[in-house]
């Protein structure tokens, strides 16, 4: 059995989920960890000076737990996958790849993490596209007055420049470009990454 790790990371509303899904879906054997969901609760995450919540920096996640879920992944994809409902698909002989798709806004920014990926996907977008995809979107609590400009946008620019002098093995992707067209390119990436490893090319 062999395992790789993909990382889609990028600026909110860049397309990571999309893509993430897009990638499931095609890909046998792949599940999806999403950072998303192990936001801290609203109660514990502290407010700056400008009274905006900190939403957009690791404080406000609970990476230990996404840690021991990628971890527990790692131990045994296959149960891993089985305890999601997902039926793993085995072949005959023993060179399957196991896919883990690890989506979030802030992946390569956790050290601990960061080391896992076998290949590193970043989406971006211009931020008046970003500012008009953000807010049709409602967030859990919503985005109040001023909060891109104020807020979101600024943390983007600080953590993309903290990533960038942590790791410089990433794949930049235009989020602008047709679903379709960004979905292929890294679709036909992995899928040749997977036969690397099966020992096919
Ligand atoms: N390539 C694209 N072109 C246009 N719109 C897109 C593209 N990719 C995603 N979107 C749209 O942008 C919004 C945010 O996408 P999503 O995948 O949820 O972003 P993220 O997970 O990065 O926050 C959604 O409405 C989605 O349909
Ligand atoms: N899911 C939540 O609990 C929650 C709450 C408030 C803000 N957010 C926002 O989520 C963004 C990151 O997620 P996306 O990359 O999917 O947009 C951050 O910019 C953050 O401000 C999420």
């Amino acid at each position: 059995m062999k395992t790789l790790v993909v990382g889609v990371g990028g600026v909110t509303n860049g397309g990571k989920s999309t893509l993430s899904q897009f990638l499931h879906l095609k890909i046998r054997n792949s599940c999806i960890v999403a950072q998303d969901s192990h936001f801290k609760d609203d109660r514990v995450v502290p407010v700056d000076s400008n009274g905006f919540k900190q939403y957009d920096t690791l404080d406000a996640l609970h990476m230990d737990k996404m840690m021991i879920e990628v971890y527990s992944w790692r131990r045994d994809p296959h149960s891993f996958l089985r305890q999601r409902g997902l039926k793993p698909k085995d072949s005959p002989v023993d060179n399957e790849v196991y896919v883990l798709i690890v989506e979030g806004f802030l992946i390569f920014n956790h050290r601990p993490l960061n080391e896992l990926f076998d290949r590193r996907y970043f989406l971006e977008i211009p931020y008046d596209t970003c500012k008009k995809r953000r807010s049709s979107r409602v967030y859990s609590p919503p985005d109040p007055p001023g909060y891109f400009d104020g807020y979101v946008w600024p943390m983007y620019l600080k953590n993309r420049s903290e990533m960038e002098s942590m790791t410089s093995e990433i794949v930049y992707l235009d989020g602008l470009k047709p679903k379709e067209e960004v979905l292929v390119v890294v679709y036909e990436d992995i899928c040749q990454e997977i036969d690397r490893l099966q020992g096919l090319s």
